[in-house]
């Protein structure tokens, strides 16, 4: 059967770069993608701004919509202390099966986990059956159209604390309107705006960042 897309990716990252090195996987899919076949990885400027955040906020136990290839959530594990957690959240099998080999190959599957499923209902199970209490640190990267429900849905069900980060990807392009005019004018959340450009793409696009009061 002709192979896919992301099965190209991950067969490019399993014979290119170096087996337990996070780094060498970001740094050959960002290579395969902006050379061969653009794909929609968080990539590498907006990147830079997603390492600083992770940097700063030092979160523990986070959370990631839309797993696609495993593309940030090996960015996202390379940066995390050992004991911290990243549950990330993937409705596509076919995407997950490609993730769950590029988080292994990178080797940070022990700060990683992938959930099969679609937020809306995996995240009303987080208390329960994945022990979350509250998250640190959400990143959005899933259909832009869920970012706003699956944000109502993360308070609803009392998954943010004071001092809880959300990080939306692509909130000028595709865009996500919604999400962006419910955050910026309710006063629970403190947003800041940071400017980048589509992956491997000359177009311009940015990253949002929520820090919710309480
Ligand atoms: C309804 C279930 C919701 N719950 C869900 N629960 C779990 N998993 C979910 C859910 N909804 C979706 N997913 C998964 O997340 C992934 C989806 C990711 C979507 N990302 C984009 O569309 C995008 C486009 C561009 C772009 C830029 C320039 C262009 F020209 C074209 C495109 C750039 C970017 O950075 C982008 O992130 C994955 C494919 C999909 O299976
Ligand atoms: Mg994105």
């Amino acid at each position: 059967m002709a192979q896919s897309k992301e099965e190209r990716i991950l067969n490019f990252v399993l014979q290119n770069a170096v087996r337990g090195d996070p780094q060498s996987v970001v740094d050959t899919i960002d290579k395969y993608c902006s050379q061969k076949e653009w794909a929609m990885n968080v990539g590498a400027e907006k990147g830079l701004i997603l390492d600083k955040i992770l940097e700063e906020t030092k979160p523990s136990v986070l959370l990631e919509l839309g797993t696609y290839c495993g593309y940030s959530a090996v960015r996202i594990a390379r940066l995390l202390k050992p004991s911290a957690r990243l549950l990330t959240i993937e409705f596509n099998p076919d995407f997950a099966a490609i993730a769950r080999q590029m988080i292994e190959f990178a080797g940070v599957q022990d700060k990683v986990k992938i959930v099969e499923g679609s937020s809306e209902t995996i995240i009303p199970q987080l208390k329960k059956k994945h022990e979350v209490d509250t998250l640190d640190f959400v990143f959005l990267d899933h259909w832009k159209d869920r970012y706003l429900p699956d944000t109502i849905l993360l308070l609803d069900q009392g998954l943010l604390r004071k001092g809880s980060v959300i990080l939306a990807d692509n909130v000028i392009f595709p865009g996500a309107p919604e999400f962006i005019k419910y955050i910026r004018n309710n006063n629970r959340f403190e947003c800041t705006n940071y400017p980048s450009y589509v992956e491997y793409m000359k177009v311009k696009d940015a990253m949002e960042k929520a820090v919710f009061v309480g």
